[in-house]
C-alpha cells in the first residue's frame, strides 16, 4: 500500500474494544439477512435444484421444511456450507446500498464496537452520496474511507464528492488502475477500519486494476468472509472484457486464482446486478456461474466478450474520464 503510510487506521491491529452497552441499536448481519427475507424465500425457490440436492429431509414445499421450523432455521439446515444466513462478529454494522440507474451496489462496512464506529464506503455513486452520507450520520459512523474497486465506466464514483463534503476522508483505489486517489493498494494489503479489516487480493480482466476486498480472516472478524468483487466477479455472470484493458483470460485466472480459493461459504456481494440478485457464495459460483464454471478454453472460445458486441455503458465517455480522478473533473 502506498500514499498512506501516517494513517494509523491503516494495517493498525490494535487490541479489541468491549461493545458499549450505551450504543444505539443498529442490526447485525444475522439481523439483516431475516429482514432480507423476501430475496431469501424468492431465490430459495430459484435454486430449487440446488436445495434438494443439498437436502436430507423430504421437501414438503419448495423450501422443503415442516411447518413446525423456523424460516431461518430451516434454509440454515437445507443450504448447508453454502448458506448466505450469516454467523457475524457482532462488531460489524454492514449494509447494502443499491442505486437504480446503473444498478450498482454500494457497501457501508464500519466497526461498531470500536469507540469512533470508523466505517468505509466500497463503490459510491455520485448520484447517491448524499443518501450514503446521512445514512452514515444517523449511525453515528466516522467515514475514514470512500474506495472503488476499479474505474468504472457506466457512473461516476462519489469519492470525490465524499471528499468534499467530508473533510479527511481518504479516497482508495488500486495502483494498478492508473488513477488518482490518497491511497493505492496492491494484492496483499490490508485495510484496517477499527479492529477489522479488509484484505486487497487482484482480480483483473474485467480492468486491469480491478480488485477484490475481503473481510479479514481471523478471530476477530467476521465469518463467514465478504468479498466485495466489483464486477470481477458477478452473481452467476462476471464482468465484461471488452474494452479499458480487460481481458477474459485475465478475469477467468484471477476469479479462479483469488475468489475461487476462498472459504466456499464466503459470501460474495457483487458490483451491480441486473436481475434483482443481492448476494451469492463462493461455493454457489464455483457450482453454478455460467461463464466461470466452463473450463478456460471454452471460456475463452465461446463466451469472450469480445465476440458478442455489447452495446458500450452509456455513460462511458463521461464516466471514464471523470474516474480517473476520483470522480472529479475540474
Ligand atoms: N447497459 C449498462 C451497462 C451494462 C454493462 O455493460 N455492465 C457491465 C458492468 S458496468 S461497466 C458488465 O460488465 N456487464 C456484464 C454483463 O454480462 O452484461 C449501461 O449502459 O450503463
Amino acid at each position: 500500500m502506498s500514499g498512506d503510510s501516517g494513517n494509523p487506521a491503516l494495517l493498525s491491529n490494535a487490541d479489541a474494544t468491549k461493545p458499549n452497552k450505551n450504543q444505539p441499536f443498529v442490526p447485525r448481519i444475522t439481523e439483516l439477512r431475516m429482514l432480507n427475507l423476501g430475496y431469501i424465500r424468492s431465490s430459495a425457490c430459484r435454486f430449487s435444484h440446488f436445495i434438494t440436492s443439498h437436502s436430507s429431509s423430504s421437501p414438503s414445499s419448495c423450501f422443503g421444511f415442516s411447518p413446525k421450523q423456523t424460516i431461518t432455521s430451516a434454509l440454515r439446515s437445507q443450504m448447508g456450507s453454502f448458506s448466505t444466513l450469516s454467523r457475524s462478529s457482532s462488531r460489524l454494522l454492514f449494509r447494502q446500498l443499491f442505486e437504480n440507474e446503473s444498478f450498482t451496489y454500494t457497501y457501508l462496512l464500519a466497526d461498531i464496537s470500536h469507540p469512533d464506529k470508523p466505517a468505509l464506503l466500497i463503490d459510491p455513486v455520485d448520484r447517491a452520496v448524499d443518501r450514503d452520507l446521512n445514512l452514515v450520520r444517523e449511525l453515528g459512523l466516522k467515514l475514514i474511507y470512500a474506495m472503488n474497486t476499479h474505474v468504472h465506466a457506466d457512473h461516476i464514483t462519489g469519492t470525490g464528492l465524499i471528499k468534499r463534503k467530508v473533510p479527511g476522508v481518504k479516497s482508495v483505489i488500486s495502483k494498478a488502475s492508473g488513477s488518482k486517489a490518497d491511497v493505492f493498494v496492491e494484492h496483499g494489503d490490508k485495510i484496517s477500519f477499527g479492529n477489522l479489516f479488509l484484505e486487497v487480493r487482484a482480480t483483473p480482466g474485467h480492468t486491469v486494476g480491478c480488485v477484490t476486498y475481503v473481510t479479514g480472516d481471523g478471530p476477530d472478524q467476521p465469518q463467514p468472509r465478504m468479498a466485495f468483487t466489483g464486477d470481477a466477479l458477478l452473481v452467476r455472470g462476471c464482468g465484461r472484457t471488452d474494452f479499458q484493458g480487460g481481458s477474459s483470460e485475465q478475469l477467468y485466472k484471477s476469479v479462479h486464482s483469488h475468489i475461487f480459493t476462498l472459504p466456499k461459504e464466503t459470501l460474495v456481494y457483487p458490483g451491480h446486478d441486473y436481475k434483482g440478485f443481492t448476494v451469492t457464495t463462493v461455493g454457489e459460483e464455483m457450482l453454478y456461474n455460467p461463464r466461470l464454471t466452463k473450463d478456460e478454453v471454452f471460456f475463452l472460445e465461446q463466451l469472450i466478450f469480445e465476440n458478442l458486441n455489447l452495446p458500450y455503458p452509456d455513460m462511458i465517455d463521461v464516466a471514464l474520464p471523470a474516474n480517473k480522478v476520483c470522480g472529479l473533473q475540474d
